[in-house]
């Protein structure tokens, strides 16, 4: 069984459900080890400890390179480990990381995977979701992007003590690339769209009102999604787009207003566990991968939802 190493830019001691997904999946194999790109509180150590992590690599952040920290933090704690497998979240920053040192150690990089075998079989979705293929490298270190909400988050049963590495790095400072200015932007109270268990989701349908959409989310605590159709058209943010060229969803609950169910879109949602759409078209191609259908003007059906949802939990 080869060993496995985790990636994270940042971890604290509430770590996101991704997170967590990617410490159960290394927790079943050889001495997990995890890397992180900024410093770990005790706290965020011992959440570390309770899934069988037993080694952490650290290192405090260096001048402002892009990217090029979290590349010299990885490479020095896959140096340290010889890890077989190494684990990255499933968005754009992680796939490029693990790309770059795929490339630089001669290993094999395998995204959107949904799980992975001890002898580094891992199984993901093909040709918007057509096939499920396995997929083994024939070289080198794994890197693999795992796609949240594929594996049931459990900590390991018994605590193993932590050890802790501070890493030494080579100096980056000849990096052709500099960050020259940095804005978080705007925190939303929504869970995040590829991490939510219940995802409400818009297409043209809802012409340029994503009101009723974002209020039935936030009668479920949900995320917000969209077609391409309305993130082109500008009414949402294209961070919020759902499929082939947008994020890939697969939460417990997806509800579509006003999609038809192009195969784009299809791609990148229909492996939700239980899927209800609503279109006032009979025949949208939507309702063929619906549980459950609702033919009707979404300006009606959404705010009635969110109503009743309300009264109930009230
Ligand atoms: C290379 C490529 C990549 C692509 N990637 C993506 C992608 O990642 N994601 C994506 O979504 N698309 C993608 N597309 C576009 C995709 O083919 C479709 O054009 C797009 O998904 C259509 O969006 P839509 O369903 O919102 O709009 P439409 O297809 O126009 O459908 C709108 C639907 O809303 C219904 N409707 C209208 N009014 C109401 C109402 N009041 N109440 C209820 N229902 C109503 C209509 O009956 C219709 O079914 C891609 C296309 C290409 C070529």
């Amino acid at each position: 069984m080869p060993s496995a190493l985790v990636f994270f830019s940042e971890f604290s001691e509430a770590p996101s459900k991704a997170q967590r997904e990617l410490l159960t999946l290394a927790s079943g194999f050889e001495n997990p080890a995890v890397a992180v790109a900024s410093e770990v509180s005790a706290a965020a150590q011992e959440v570390l400890a309770s899934y069988g992590v037993v080694k952490l690599y650290t290192a405090s952040s260096q001048a402002q390179v892009f990217g090029q920290h979290e590349l010299s933090v990885l490479d020095a704690a896959l140096q340290a480990t010889g890890a077989g497998l190494v684990l990255l979240a499933n968005d754009n920053f992680s796939r490029e990381l693990g790309a770059r040192l795929a490339v630089r150690h001669n290993g094999a990089i395998i995204t959107d995977v949904i799980g992975i075998t001890g002898d580094l079989v891992a199984t993901k979705d093909e040709l918007a979701g057509s096939y499920s293929v396995q997929a083994k490298p024939t070289n080198g270190t794994l890197f693999a992007t795992l796609k949240p909400n594929s594996i049931e988050d459990a900590p390991a049963a018994a605590n193993i003590p932590l050890a802790v590495e501070e890493l030494a790095l080579e100096d980056s400072s000849d990096a052709k690339v500099r960050i020259a200015a940095a804005e978080a932007k705007a925190a939303s109270d929504r869970p995040a769209l590829t991490e939510a268990r219940v995802v409400v989701a818009g297409g043209r349908g809802v012409n340029g009102d994503f009101g009723p959409v974002e209020d039935l989310a936030d009668a479920l605590g949900a995320a917000v999604g969209a077609s391409r159709a309305a993130t082109d058209a500008g009414w949402i943010s294209h961070d919020a787009q759902i499929g082939q060229t947008g994020v890939t969803v697969a939460p417990q609950l997806y509800i579509s207003a006003g999609i038809s169910g192009a195969i784009q879109q299809k791609a990148g949602m229909q492996t939700s566990k239980f899927i209800i759409a609503i279109n006032k078209d009979v025949d949208a191609p939507v309702f063929e991968i619906a549980d459950l259908g609702i033919v009707g003007d979404l300006a009606k059906v959404l705010p009635q939802a969110a109503e009743e949802i309300r009264r109930r939990k009230a």
